[in-house]
């Protein structure tokens, strides 16, 4: 299912920090969000999935208004995971990731078999299924964070915002982690809108760019027009180089001069 959202715009405390922004994420794409710290990212993530409200939104999930509801119908269709893990509770992994369930049960009934068949599938997936019976309070950040995303793919909403996914992932798990998700959007049609910070892991799995400057997306597009060395050196602030890797796919590198 694609996402549109329409003139989002939030203030926190009377200070505005996201202005009319308006993005399509086309069905079964891979949508970056780029920006600097403090642009914007997380606050249009929460608003899209309804931990924030807007002043003014639009936000269709193919078609159909989820600005209007909220709660388990919102959940249905779109899933977030958090910049950090949002858990506090000693549950085991296995039982944070049937959480992502709740919105497939009905009323206080507990997860069935075929609950537990997706929540193994979901950690199999990220190679995580090893820590099913660990306690979340007892394992590594990282391992935290593909038991939070295993919890988000246990919910099996059409539409995934991530908020920076590859927090504390070592260099395989942060690669392992987006080419898995990419192949959800190529072979299930996944929708994924995923703040990121890194613009060579972006232009390794993203479809589609958005740029966030100060609460303004400026632009926005698909990955090869958007991801320029002109368009990341102003995001950023920086100067940069652009060059081109055997595949064909950009890197892009700061040119600065650190003392060693
Ligand atoms: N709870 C809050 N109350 C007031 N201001 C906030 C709050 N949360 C964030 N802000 C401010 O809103 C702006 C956008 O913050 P946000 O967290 O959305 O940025 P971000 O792009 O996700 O940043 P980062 O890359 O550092 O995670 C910032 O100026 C931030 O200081």
């Amino acid at each position: 299912m694609s996402l549109v959202c329409t003139n989002i715009t939030f203030a926190y405390n009377g200070t505005r920090v996201l202005h009319q922004v308006s993005l399509d994420v086309p069905k079964g794409s891979f949508c970056a969000l780029l920006g600097r710290n403090g642009s914007g990212k997380t606050t249009l993530l929460h608003c899209l999935c309804g931990i924030l409200h807007p002043e003014s939104e639009e936000i269709m999930v193919d078609n159909n208004p989820v600005h209007l509801v909220n709660g388990t119908a919102r959940a249905k269709c779109i899933s977030l995971v958090p910049q950090e893990s949002d858990q506090i509770f000693p549950f085991t992994v296995l039982d944070l990731v049937l959480m992502g369930r709740n919105p497939h049960l009905s009323g206080f009934a507990m997860p069935g078999a075929e609950d537990e068949k997706t929540a193994w599938q979901a950690l199999e997936l990220l190679g995580a299924a090893h820590l099913a019976k660990r306690r979340v309070n007892q394992i590594s950040g990282g391992e935290r964070q593909l038991a939070t995303v295993a919890r988000a793919l246990a919910q099996q909403a059409p539409v995934m915002l991530l908020d920076e996914p590859t927090n504390h992932l070592d260099f395989h798990n942060q690669y392992h982690l987006l080419y898995q998700i990419r192949k959800l959007c190529r072979d299930q049609n996944l929708t994924v809108l995923a703040s990121m910070h890194n613009p060579n892991a972006v232009a390794a799995v993203a479809d589609r760019v958005v740029l966030l400057e100060a609460g303004h997306a400026v632009a926005q597009g698909d990955a090869e027009s958007v991801l320029t060395q002109k368009q990341l050196s102003r995001l950023y602030g920086m100067p940069l180089v652009e060059s081109r890797l055997t595949g064909g796919q950009k890197h892009f590198m700061p040119v600065m001069e650190f003392r060693r």
